[in-house]
């Protein structure tokens, strides 16, 4: 029998904003080139649960464990915590590009300082990063002159740059037209695909759950209250909130 290590695991996350628990007790693993599909009603902590996974949010307690390192331990950074910020890329909703710079400058800021890398290894790597996404002709377009999609998927190639294995992505497409949205989705499924990369989505998008995640993971009230195939989550639920929640959001 084969044992399959997480590349994260996370364990009993909590987290309070104003003595409210936004993370009640969080348990979530991610393994490599899984797609998981976080839905939950507005509110209910599944941004915070990417922000905490990457290190962005201090939580009060849990466990974090990334590619099989202890990294967060009672809610405290241990000494591998930046080998796990490094497997840990996030992409936001809103457009994070610097837009005064090209999208060149934009892709290799990062690794030149943290990584030391040199303008021409920084740009080799930003050329394959933008191929990935399917912008390499767009490599010394400013960021202005880029449509809502272009830009998220020159977010995702920002992103890839410090060659992360998880990619957590916070409501990416929410801002894009519905064939924009799959396209930028699509370049998720193939990363999955091609690279083994985990992707850990939240989203509102129930066509790019139902055909492209692993799993999909309903959130409620802090807590972890589905967590199934697309298929059980879906069609096979007893779950009442998440019933009531999938139809909300589909006829929306
Ligand atoms: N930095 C913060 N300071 C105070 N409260 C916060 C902070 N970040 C989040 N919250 C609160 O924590 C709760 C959960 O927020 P979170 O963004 O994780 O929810 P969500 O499920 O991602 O919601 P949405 O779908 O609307 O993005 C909300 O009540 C929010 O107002």
């Amino acid at each position: 029998m084969t044992l399959t290590v997480p590349l994260v695991s996370a364990r009993n996350l909590r987290k309070e904003f104003h003595g409210q628990p936004v993370l009640d007790g969080v348990d979530f693993d991610v393994a490599s080139g899984e797609v998981s599909v976080i839905i939950g009603k507005s509110g209910s902590g599944k941004s915070t649960l990417l922000r905490v996974i990457a290190g962005l949010e201090a939580p009060e307690d849990g466990d974090v464990t990334i590619d099989a390192k202890l990294t967060l331990s009672g809610g405290t950074r241990t000494a591998d915590w930046s080998h796990g910020a490094a497997m840990v890329g996030m992409v936001f909703q809103s457009y994070t590009l610097w837009p005064h710079m090209n999208v060149l400058d934009n892709l290799v800021l990062a690794p030149r300082k943290v990584l030391g890398l040199s303008a021409g290894e920084a740009r080799e790597r930003a050329e394959a990063a933008l191929d990935e996404v399917g912008m390499a002709h767009h490599i010394t377009s400013r960021c202005t002159q880029l449509s809502g999609g272009e830009r998220q998927r020159v977010a995702i190639a920002r992103a890839l740059m410090m060659r992360p294995r998880v990619l957590l992505c916070d409501e990416i497409t929410s801002a894009l037209d519905p064939p924009v949205a799959a396209e930028v989705l699509g370049v998720l499924a193939r990363l999955k695909q091609e690279d083994g990369l985990a992707v850990v989505l939240v989203t509102h998008d129930m066509a790019f759950a139902s055909k492209a995640a692993d799993r999909v993971v309903f959130f409620s009230h802090g807590r972890i209250a589905v967590d199934a195939t697309p298929d059980e989550a879906f069609h096979h639920c007893e779950d009442p909130e998440l019933k009531a929640f999938v139809d909300a959001v589909r006829f929306r």
